[in-house]
């Protein structure tokens, strides 16, 4: 395996530890966090979206609004340092598209989104500012509480960030400099695939308590598990919420399951590594397997009458 990805060699001319001002730019369920969190910690946020009503609501919670990027780094002024909270993708390039002609190498910009590793090694290399890639997780829940941040980049520009890293974080162990460029967003896309296998792991388990001998509260056995068990976690106290407000049989919730990208790159980069991660593999499967009748399972009903001249259950 050769992951040996290259430390940038551009240093600024000169160092500050100093916190100036953070811009927030994407004020959604997570770049509001990050704007909150950070003027909690008593760091100063000048904030933007393109959607006004949010840059509004920012502003009456203490960050300064900007109109427009380049607005919010006229507001910044020397030393910026900007985090992008938008969609992963496009929302990044274009961002940093319009950024860029402000950035120099003294400036640093954090993508804390969920891009790809690859796709933020390239914007480490095209951009003049530092580059941290940032792996956030913990979900809007961590507004009271605060992130896990896993980031990649230069180690002046971490250092430099790390009292805004200590604030949106839950607190100075909830953050960590994984190494250079791409390898924050590389641990997070591995911590993604593992969210798939243990919720995976968690649904098999709880399908066959629904499903087996005894008529179980699943409420009452996943609050039990939390009190002690081997298997406790954020994720199964998060099943306890969902059987208390749903029910043991899940009420209405669909037999469907959104989302899938960052999984689909943990199992992309793990066959390109040969790495073996058949749980997180059948965790993605089962997802995109949610979306549409199951045509192997069709065809595999189909087939038994064809051996065996089993009856062939039909939809009408
Ligand atoms: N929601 C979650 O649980 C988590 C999300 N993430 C990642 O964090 C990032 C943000 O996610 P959310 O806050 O959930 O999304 P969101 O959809 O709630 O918010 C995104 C915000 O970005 C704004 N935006 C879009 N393009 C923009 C642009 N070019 N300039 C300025 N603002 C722009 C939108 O108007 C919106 O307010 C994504 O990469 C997501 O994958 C990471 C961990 C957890
Ligand atoms: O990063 C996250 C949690 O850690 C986000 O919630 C992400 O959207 C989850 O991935 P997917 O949408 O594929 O379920």
């Amino acid at each position: 395996m050769d992951l040996t990805f290259c430390e940038p060699q551009r240093t600024p001319s000169s160092r500050s530890n100093a916190w100036y001002e953070t811009g927030v730019v994407g004020l959604g369920r997570m770049g509001r966090i990050v704007v909150d969190r950070v003027v909690e910690g008593g760091h100063d946020v000048v904030a933007f979206d393109v959607d006004e009503t949010a840059v509004a609501d920012a502003s009456d919670a203490g960050a300064t609004p900007a109109d427009s990027l380049s607005e919010l780094v006229e507001q910044l002024g020397a030393q910026k340092r900007i985090w992008l909270m938008v969609p992963a993708g496009d929302a990044v390039d274009a961002a940093l598209t319009e950024l860029e002609p402000h950035l120099d190498s003294e400036d640093i910009v954090i993508d804390g989104g969920n891009s790809h590793f690859e796709a933020s090694l390239r914007r480490e290399r095209e951009t003049d500012a530092a580059y941290l890639d940032c792996g956030t997780s913990g979900g809007p829940a961590g507004a009271e509480h605060g992130f896990s941040l896993m980031i990649g980049g230069p180690e002046w520009a971490y250092e430099t960030c790390s009292p805004v890293f200590d604030a949106v974080a839950t607190g100075p162990d909830g953050h960590g400099r994984m190494g250079p460029a791409g390898s924050g967003h590389y641990v997070k896309m591995v911590h993604n695939g593992v969210e798939y296998a243990l919720m995976q792991a968690y649904g098999e388990g709880f399908d066959l308590l629904a499903n087996g001998r005894y008529d179980l509260d699943l409420e009452q056995v996943a609050r039990t598990w939390n009190n002690g068990a081997v298997i406790r976690s954020w994720l199964l106290e998060l099943c306890e919420e969902a059987f208390r407000e749903e029910g043991s049989n899940l009420g209405t919730v669909a037999d469907y399951v959104a989302g899938g990208s960052t999984g689909t790159w943990t199992v992309e980069e793990a066959l390109t590594q040969e790495v073996p991660v058949p749980l997180i593999y059948a965790a993605l499967a089962e997802r995109f397997g949610s979306r549409s009748d199951r045509f192997s399972r069709r065809l595999a009903n189909r087939l038994r009458y064809g051996f065996g001249r089993h009856e062939v259950a039909r939809t009408e």
